[in-house]
């Protein structure tokens, strides 16, 4: 492979897992995951920004989305199922590196919407990354990739998503 192809095969594996996280900005909201319970440190588990909504959402949308890449590229996928289940896991993935992230951030005393670098931009795709691993991976190359140009694209989308009126903070 030409490298021009391996970034795009990259960014076309990695595509439910951006979607996936991107979403709950938009189809969020209601009930926090964590029903506003606290942790022994006396500070919320996960914080008001992970609703219920907001997860369920991110895996159904970024799911879809590998359908949809499915019947574009079948033959990167093989078949319907393996494009589903790689979705799935890579959207499920994402969103679990983000609870985590929230996790981390809420013991570290940080404030719901208080940027965290790193755990912010590589968190949910370290995470979806391993999620995804056993079905379908990517060379190490195209890894590093990923993690090298993903905060970028995540402040960009940030920025466009703040801009936008839909996020409240530029990050
Ligand atoms: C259909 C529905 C209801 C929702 C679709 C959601 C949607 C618009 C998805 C876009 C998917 C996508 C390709 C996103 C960009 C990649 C990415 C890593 C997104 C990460 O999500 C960040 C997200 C939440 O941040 P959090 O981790 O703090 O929770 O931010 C929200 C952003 C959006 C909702 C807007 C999505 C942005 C765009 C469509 C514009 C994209 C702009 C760029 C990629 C700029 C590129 C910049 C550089 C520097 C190259
Ligand atoms: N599981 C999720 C994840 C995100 N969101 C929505 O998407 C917004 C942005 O997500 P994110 O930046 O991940 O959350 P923060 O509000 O920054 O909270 P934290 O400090 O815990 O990261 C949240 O405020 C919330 O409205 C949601 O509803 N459910
Ligand atoms: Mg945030």
């Amino acid at each position: 492979m030409g490298w021009p192809s391996s970034v795009f095969w990259a960014f076309w594996y990695i595509l439910p897992a951006y979607f996936a996280n991107a979403s709950p900005v938009l189809v969020g909201g209601g009930r926090p995951i964590d029903g506003g319970r606290v942790w022994r440190d006396g500070r919320r588990l996960l914080g008001d920004g992970k609703t219920r909504r907001g997860f369920i959402g991110g895996v159904l949308i970024g799911t879809l989305v590998g359908v949809v890449q499915y019947f574009i590229t079948p033959g990167f996928y093989g078949s319907l199922e393996t494009a589903v289940k790689l979705a799935f896991l890579l959207s499920f993935g994402a969103l679990v590196g983000d609870l985590v992230g929230s996790f981390i951030k809420r013991r570290a005393n940080l404030p719901r919407g208080y940027p965290a670098v790193g755990l912010d931009q590589l968190g949910f795709l370290i995470s979806a990354l391993a999620f995804a691993y056993p079905v379908k991976t990517l060379s190490s190359g195209q890894i590093i990739f990923l993690l090298v140009v993903s905060p970028f694209i995540h402040w960009g989308a940030n920025y466009f998503a703040y801009k936008m009126g839909w996020k409240s903070v530029p990050w």
